[in-house]
């Protein structure tokens, strides 16, 4: 099932909380939304939803316009962080609600209804907690209570709004890999809302990266990396500090001793530069210390370099270094925005001319 939405903008009062947004989905791709708070995710997929109407533009889910069409003709599933289940309910009587309330023609006789109910609750692994109500089964099964209501409708699409926010970290982690899976399995059309970047890497096929109600950029997480279409991007997703720079005659310099110069193929001014722990590597010198030991088997470090605390990786073939050593840092590349928007990829001075040149699209630098 296709999801299109064009142009679509709402506003709060003064305050527009989604402006010119089109984004698709194809169907069966498992799409996250992710960006800071108040960017506008929950109201865009209330709008998919149809639980609130756009101000403007359209909305097509499988090719059909979603004008006056009601939430519950929609066909869509939606799990909420708090979408609390009915407490005096049992699991089974939560998971037949849904079809419940259906439309009458589409709704399923008692025998129907308690097969396919005893199917979902197969299907996310609680068949046993039918009978039990939702203040007697862990958050974890809560949440796969919530998922199996949400596909009692057999929905087209699925829309997950902070689904794992009241999990712990360890059943987080472990519901979400369940739910990857399960959408393997079921190969519905799912948009995730989440402000937590390692869920939306994890879990999405695409991100769209939402700021200040816009989407920044729809990719997928290796590009997000790769190429950051924006500074806001480059800062938000992928660990990285944001260094500010100098830009004269192609060479980034920084304003903070102990960092190396960097080609940088934009116009002369100021800039900033987004650099990754992945892209910093320190060795044996003295213009740094190692403020301590990180995990990453060991070569993960936190080092102190002009003033500012930057995460490295030890270079290869330097020997350990430990809390307290005098360090230096090179510079592998970083991606550098001038503030006029444009970017290019920071590279050291001695690369080769090829990687030198490249100012590039949205792909990689390869
Ligand atoms: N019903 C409403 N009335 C007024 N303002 C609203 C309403 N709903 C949302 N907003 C505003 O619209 C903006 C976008 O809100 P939205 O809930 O979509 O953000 P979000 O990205 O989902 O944030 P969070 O991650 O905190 O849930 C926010 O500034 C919010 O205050």
């Amino acid at each position: 099932m296709t999801v299109e939405a064009k142009d679509v903008e709402r506003r709060f009062g003064p305050m527009a909380a989604l402006q010119g947004i089109s984004v698709r989905l194809q169907p069966g791709e498992f799409v996250a939304l992710l960006g800071p708070s108040g960017s506008g995710k929950t109201t865009l997929l209330r709008i998919l939803a149809g639980l609130d109407t756009a101000d403007a533009g359209t909305v097509r889910i499988g090719g059909r316009d979603m004008a006056g069409v009601p939430a519950r003709h929609r066909r869509i599933g939606v799990v909420f962080q708090n979408y609390a289940l009915f407490r005096h309910m049992t699991v089974f009587e939560n998971v037949a609600f849904g079809l419940r309330v259906r439309p009458r023609a589409e709704r399923p006789y008692e025998a129907e209804l308690k097969a396919r109910v005893l199917r979902l609750l197969e299907l996310v692994q609680i068949p046993d907690l039918a009978n039990r109500y939702p203040e007697q089964i862990s958050g974890g099964q809560r949440q796969r209570a919530a998922l199996a209501r949400a596909l009692a409708i057999e929905p087209e699409l699925l829309l997950l709004d902070e689904p794992f926010g009241a999990l712990d970290a360890v059943v987080r982690k472990d519901v979400r890999r369940w739910l990857r899976g399960l959408h393997e399995q079921l190969g519905i059309t799912s948009l995730l809302v989440t402000h937590d970047q390692e869920e939306a890497m994890e879990m999405a096929d695409r991100i769209a990266v939402m700021d200040r109600g816009r989407i920044a950029q729809f990719a997928s997480p290796r590009d997000l990396l790769d190429a950051p279409a924006s500074a806001f991007v480059a800062g938000f997703v992928g660990e990285a500090t944001r260094i500010p720079c100098i830009v004269e005659s192609g060479i980034a310099r920084f304003a903070e001793p102990g960092f190396d110069l960097l080609h940088a193929a934009l116009p002369d001014g100021p800039a900033h530069a987004f650099v990754r722990p992945a892209d910093v590597r320190a060795e044996a010198g003295v213009s740094a210390v190692v403020r301590a030991r990180l995990g990453g088997g060991g070569t993960r470090l936190l080092v102190e370099v002009g003033g500012r605390s930057l995460e490295a990786e030890t270079a290869p073939g330097a020997d350990q270094l430990d809390r307290g050593a005098p360090c230096r840092i090179s510079l592998r590349g970083a991606w550098i925005f001038a503030e006029t928007g444009e970017r290019a990829r920071g590279l050291p001075l001695g690369a080769p001319p090829r990687l030198r040149s490249y100012t590039g699209g949205l792909s990689t630098d390869g």
